[in-house]
């Protein structure tokens, strides 16, 4: 498995500038009574992590296989002119503009029918296709005809052409076929020896380059590989496309009491539904979950999972453990690191954030691997998720954005939000641009299955009113 973080390659913040003082890093009285906004302690997070190193990827692979979507590394320019001929943009004839001035219903021209076209023989469409290939020839007619650019068919004359053949020498207009004397093309039938063309024409080619030419730019470095990019990549000649590698994301819940998923719960026990949910959002981010499942809350049991897990992945997340109580885990292993043999975490941060939910969070790294903390409870850790962890994961993966635009809604009805903390809301979609809490028990789980959105309210408001414009994380 790959190491890290020797291959995260440097980068350049895409944030804007932020405060950073030393007050910040390292505050007077200690981790435990740092205080930090979200916005301080989003900004710590993503120095803790760097764009992946890149690698070359298969065009089939891109379009087939997860996470969809990756992140370009270099921008991409063409290697073939797109349309790689001029192109017949009809089934018609291919003839000489000039012939065709004067054409009428009354006074019709007659064009004598020198040969046929098919669009290229796949063969042809094949040899043609490798990168840096010449266009491919005038494909073979009867009688023959000169190819492209040669000189091909003479005035008085034309050449039956599909949609997508090259359109042969000579001729700078396709009349289409329902636009003659043919009126449509029947399958098997002879070609017409002669034709009758009743009007000018519009030219009907599609001209070599005239999308693309060799050396455009395709796609900026930074931009995902979506369906649209991949099939672009494709016709301008590529095989591969250059990408960061995709985010190796472990995920661990601590936990004394949680049992596997499908087992069923003991007294005091609960399913260690977390796990699903951050690999879910991991997968959902860009990254390839890891799930390690729950480990007890001993401090060995943590630190030699950590042990393990660290080599091998890029992110580690926990959830649980780290808020003021007596078995609080992460924090205690990442506070009293000096365990038998202990010499683990690096660079912590247990501190509290200005948001409700999700106050305390942890940031380390675990031998060199950036590590993460969210609060045990499955709302707080949602929440934790989207607004730390993804971000990060996303920074891993590439992203030039790695923190997503919020989105602006207006409150369909009021509710109240903390003083002097950012609230992260579960809401409905209602109408075309409306927002409303999903209901009571806004901090259950049950809530954020009837999200469709989380609000985010800033930590100086302590009302939003019906009618207020709210900005809002949409739940994809
Ligand atoms: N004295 C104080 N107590 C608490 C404070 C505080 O400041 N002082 N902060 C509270 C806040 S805010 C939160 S949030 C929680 C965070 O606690 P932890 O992160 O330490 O989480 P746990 O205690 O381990 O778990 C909390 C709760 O979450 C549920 N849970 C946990 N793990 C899972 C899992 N894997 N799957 C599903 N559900 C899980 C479970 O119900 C736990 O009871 O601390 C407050 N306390
Ligand atoms: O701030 Mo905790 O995360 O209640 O909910």
């Amino acid at each position: 498995m790959d190491p890290h973080p020797t291959d995260q390659v440097s980068e350049v913040h895409p944030e804007p500038a932020r405060p950073r003082t030393d007050d910040r890093a390292a505050p007077p009285g200690g981790p435990s009574s740092d205080r930090w906004t979200v916005e301080e302690y989003r900004h710590h997070v993503l120095d803790l992590v760097s764009p992946l190193r890149v690698e070359h990827v298969d065009l089939a692979a891109l379009a087939t296989a997860a996470p969809a979507r990756r992140i370009l590394a270099d921008d991409v320019r063409s290697l073939l002119d797109v349309p790689r001929f001029d192109a017949s943009a009809m089934d018609g004839y291919a003839s000489h503009g000039a012939d065709l001035a004067t054409a009428s219903a009354a006074s019709p021209v007659t064009l004598r029918v020198v040969g046929d076209i098919a669009a290229a023989p796949l063969a042809e469409h094949l040899a043609g296709s490798s990168p840096g290939a010449a266009a491919p020839a005038a494909p073979s007619i009867a009688p023959s005809i000169a190819p492209s650019n040669g000189p091909g068919v003479a005035p008085g004359e034309a050449v039956r052409i599909m949609t997508g053949a090259p359109v042969p020498g000579g001729c700078d207009v396709v009349v289409p076929v329902e636009r003659t004397s043919t009126r449509r093309f029947v399958p098997g039938a002879p070609l017409d020896a002669r034709i009758e063309v009743y009007e000018p024409s519009r030219p009907n080619i599609r001209r070599r380059a005239e999308d693309v030419a060799v050396g455009d730019l395709v796609a900026a470095a930074g931009a995902p590989t979506t369906a649209r990019l991949v099939s672009a990549a494709a016709s301008a000649g590529h095989a591969t496309l250059p990408v960061h590698r995709v985010p190796r994301v472990a995920v661990l819940s601590t936990g004394s009491e949680l049992v596997p998923v499908g087992t069923a719960p003991g007294p005091g026990q609960i399913p260690d539904s977390n796990s699903l949910l951050l690999a879910a959002c991991v997968r959902d981010a860009g990254g390839t979950p890891v799930r390690v499942g729950a480990v007890p809350d001993t401090a060995g049991a943590l630190r030699a999972v950590l042990d393990d897990t660290a080599p091998h992945v890029d992110l580690i997340v926990t959830s649980g453990g780290v808020s003021a109580g007596a078995f609080d885990v992460v924090k205690e292993v990442l506070t009293c690191p000096q365990g038998p043999g202990g010499d683990g975490p690096s660079d912590v941060r247990l501190v509290a954030v200005g948001m409700q939910p999700g106050k305390p969070q942890a940031a380390a790294r675990w031998r060199g691997t950036p590590m993460l903390g969210v609060p045990g409870n499955p709302v707080s850790a949602y929440v934790s998720f989207r607004a730390f962890v993804r971000p990060a994961v996303r920074r891993l993966a590439g992203h030039p954005h790695a923190v997503e635009p919020l989105v602006e809604r207006v409150a369909a009805e009021g509710w109240r939000s903390p003083a002097g903390r950012q609230q992260f809301l579960p809401v409905r979609f209602v109408g075309a641009d409306g927002v409303a809490p999903v209901g009571p028990g806004a901090h259950h789980v049950s809530a954020l299955t009837r999200a469709d959105a989380i609000a985010v309210v800033p930590p100086e408001v302590e009302a939003v009113g019906t009618g207020d414009t709210v900005r809002v994380m949409v739940i994809a």
